[in-house]
């Protein structure tokens, strides 16, 4: 074995020269020589790795294009050094040193030069230093300016905020996160009330509907009908290894805007850029993917420039099948702790997938188990205004899919643990209307399985403010995706049997949204606690301000897929988000209170994921579930140490 150094071997082996990583992979099976190079621990010290490199062309030829590839085994033989602390893995070096140890810019490939700048994980634009443009062979490449990386974040909000139409403001942020991800997450966490509207809902609806022509990089992993027998080949396609958290979806539902099949893409990349910037997994660690089976869109089916199959969807056995081969390719590829998060499937498959694959791999369905969890934070948090104990209140539902009867069950589940009551009972506080009317049992034949436990006792309704008015809801819950269903009339029934309504209008994006917030405040005199799914400006009534909350998932899923993460869990468990909405409503202070806010401002979220991450953990710990042992002693120091930092490292 012979000793390298890096910088020489940067220097021997890339020489401005760019080159695939499919290349570079072929490169590497055909002259596979075992070397070590020396490379930075996670540490910042100098340790050995035994890559594979070759070292023909690198010796040889100074030229011709290098790869370099860390041997699988040898690579888990150093996880350990390489561990934040044991906990989420930085693999890639990517934040254990500080900021005076330096670490080589190295993925597959040692990156330099032109290619360096176009490498959005190492890139820094104007940020790299007088030292970095030398050894790096940017010399000309840049500017002569120097600038810090606050600057660079103060340019790019500047800039951003130059656009005054939101989807222009997306499509910055998406070429910023393609162009130096430090400076997009840097901005993202910075800046989280301002850009979590343009890099999620509502923004990102727009995006998914108008994907295929504002599609340029490709983002994610693209898997089709087309692909069946080759998913775990197109797994290895992707360039980082060591994934954690996979988001997927069918983009049959996507938001309240329906079947947007392949441009349901945006929803992954949003979820995971949240994973990141929200409850800090490395990007690095994040996998967005699209099942594309197909669309019933005839708009999309129609459009010149839609990227997705062209084909009705398949369904039954050939998308069970699909779903299967992903399921299984996942697990082979990325081993069993890594976390599926499903997104914005279709109800009649998502219960039906949660179900299937919630004893073999760590899953969790966002839009019913997230969702949940955010809302009965709300609730709990409401408590505080309105008084009583949730047994106290009586909930009716609007939308009787995923997302409420999601809830309804852990509010169900929530009352049972609390009194004592067995769930068939506590169940009857809970009521749903779907599109034919209130959930009765004189129904119950004609119901899918997810609405059968809340068909009660009660005469046919079939008109929403007639459910109102039979029922007399303490809370009520938009989760129908059908916009402007809180009329009027509904919202002045609400408050005139309810001295504070609960009110929540969760259907995203904000045209799905079942009332303003300026409608609920106006039509309830100000009297209504409401919050929503995508985000209301503050609303002026009667001489006071009205700040409403967003009761959105966006606030538990990071947070609880690093609980999940950073204690090794292999399954989730419902009572795992108990302890999720419990942390999250612990995050509501007196002054939030004050405001009539029943979840905290986003700003302070990488907090409050540390607090929801420590929580999960800690019941997964409880459940005997975790794999990550002894478990940490102050969880939430754990979790916080276990977050990314978007933070410029310095090349050697
Ligand atoms: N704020 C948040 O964090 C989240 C918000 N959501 C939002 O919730 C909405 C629903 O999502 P999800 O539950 O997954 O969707 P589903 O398709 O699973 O459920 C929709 C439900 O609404 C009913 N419905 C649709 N239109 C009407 C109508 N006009 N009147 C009465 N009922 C109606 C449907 O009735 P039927 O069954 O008869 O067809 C169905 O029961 C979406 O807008 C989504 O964006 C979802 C997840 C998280
Ligand atoms: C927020 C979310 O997950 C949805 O609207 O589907
Ligand atoms: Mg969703």
């Amino acid at each position: 074995m012979m000793s390298l150094n890096t910088s020489s071997f940067v220097k021997n082996s890339i020489s401005g020269v760019s080159m695939t990583q499919s290349q570079s992979l072929r490169l590497l099976s055909s002259a596979k020589r075992p070397t070590v190079v020396a490379m930075v621990n996670g540490n910042g010290k100098p340790e050995q790795r035994n890559m594979s490199v070759s070292m023909d062309s690198a010796v040889k030829d100074v030229n011709a294009p290098v790869a370099v590839e860390v041997d699988g085994n040898e690579a888990d033989d150093k996880k350990q050094t390489t561990a934040v602390g044991g906990g989420v893995e930085d693999v890639y070096g990517e934040d254990s040193a500080t900021e005076d140890h330096f670490i080589t810019p190295w993925s597959v490939s040692v990156a330099s030069g032109y290619s360096l700048l176009r490498d959005p994980h190492h890139n820094k634009g104007l940020a790299f230093t007088e030292k970095e443009r030398d050894a790096h062979y940017l010399r000309g490449l840049l500017p002569p300016v120097v600038v810090n990386h606050d600057l660079q974040v103060k340019k790019m909000m500047h800039n951003i905020r130059q656009y005054q139409v939101p989807l222009q403001r997306y499509q910055a942020m998406m070429d910023l996160q393609e162009r130096n991800e430090r400076l997009f997450y840097k901005l993202l966490i910075e800046n989280v009330e301002e850009l979590l509207p343009i890099v999620y809902t509502p923004t990102v609806g727009e995006a998914c509907q108008k994907y295929g022509s504002i599609f340029k990089t490709p983002q994610g992993l693209f898997i089709s009908l087309k692909d069946k027998g080759k998913i775990l080949e197109i797994l290895k396609n992707w360039p980082q290894k060591k994934i954690q958290v996979i988001v997927v979806t069918d983009g049959e539902r996507i938001l309240g805007l329906g079947d947007l099949g392949c441009q349901g893409m945006g929803i992954p990349v949003g979820k995971l850029s949240l994973y990141t910037a929200l409850g800090g997994i490395r990007p690095s660690a994040c996998l967005p993917v699209t099942i594309d089976v197909g669309t019933n869109n005839e708009e999309m089916l129609n459009d010149e420039f839609y990227i997705g199959l062209r084909q009705r969807r398949a369904s039954g056995q050939e998308y069970a099948e699909l779903m299967s081969e992903f399921m299984s390719a996942v697990k082979q590829n990325y081993g069993e702790k890594v976390l599926i998060q499903f997104e914005d499937f279709a109800n009649h498959n998502a219960f039906d997938l949660l179900e299937k694959y919630s004893t073999t791999h760590l899953v969790f369905n966002d839009d019913i188990q997230g969702t949940a969890s955010v809302v009965l934070a709300g609730l709990i948090s409401a408590l505080k205004l309105v008084g009583g104990s949730l047994a106290d209140h009586k909930f009716l539902f609007l939308g009787a899919g995923e997302a409420g009867t999601g809830i309804a069950e852990l509010i169900a589940l929530e009352i049972s643990k609390q009194t004592g009551a067995p769930l068939d009972e506590t169940r009857k506080k809970v009521w749903l209307v779907d599109s034919k009317g209130l959930i009765v049992k004189s129904r119950l034949n004609s119901l899918q399985h997810f609405k059968k436990p809340w068909a009660h006792d009660h005469e046919p309704v079939s008109k929403f403010l007639d459910a109102v008015k039979s029922i007399r809801p303490t809370v009520l819950i938009g989760s129908s995706g059908a916009g402007q269903t809180f009329t009027k009339d509904v919202v002045e029934a609400m408050a005139s049997f309810n001295e504070k309504p609960i009110i929540l209008a969760l259907s995203n994006p904000t045209s799905q949204s079942e009332c303003t917030a300026e409608q609920a405040y106006t039509w309830s005199e100000g009297r209504a606690i409401f919050a929503s799914g995508s985000p209301f400006a503050p609303v002026e009534y009667n001489g006071k301000v009205y700040v409403s909350g967003q009761s959105n998932n966006a606030y538990i899923f990071p947070g609880f897929g690093l609980g999940l993460i950073i204690s090794g869990a292999i399954r989730v468990h419902d009572d795992m988000l108990l302890a999720a909405s419990e942390a999250l409503a612990e995050q509501v202070t007196q002054e939030h209170f004050d405001n009539g806010l029943i979840y905290p401002p986003f700003t302070n979220i990488r907090k409050i994921s540390a607090h929801i991450a420590a929580k999960v953990a800690a019941k997964v710990y409880e459940l005997g579930l975790a794999s990550r042992l002894p478990q940490p002693e102050n969880l939430v120091a754990y979790a916080e140490s276990c977050m990314y930092s978007p933070k410029y490292r310095n090349y050697r």
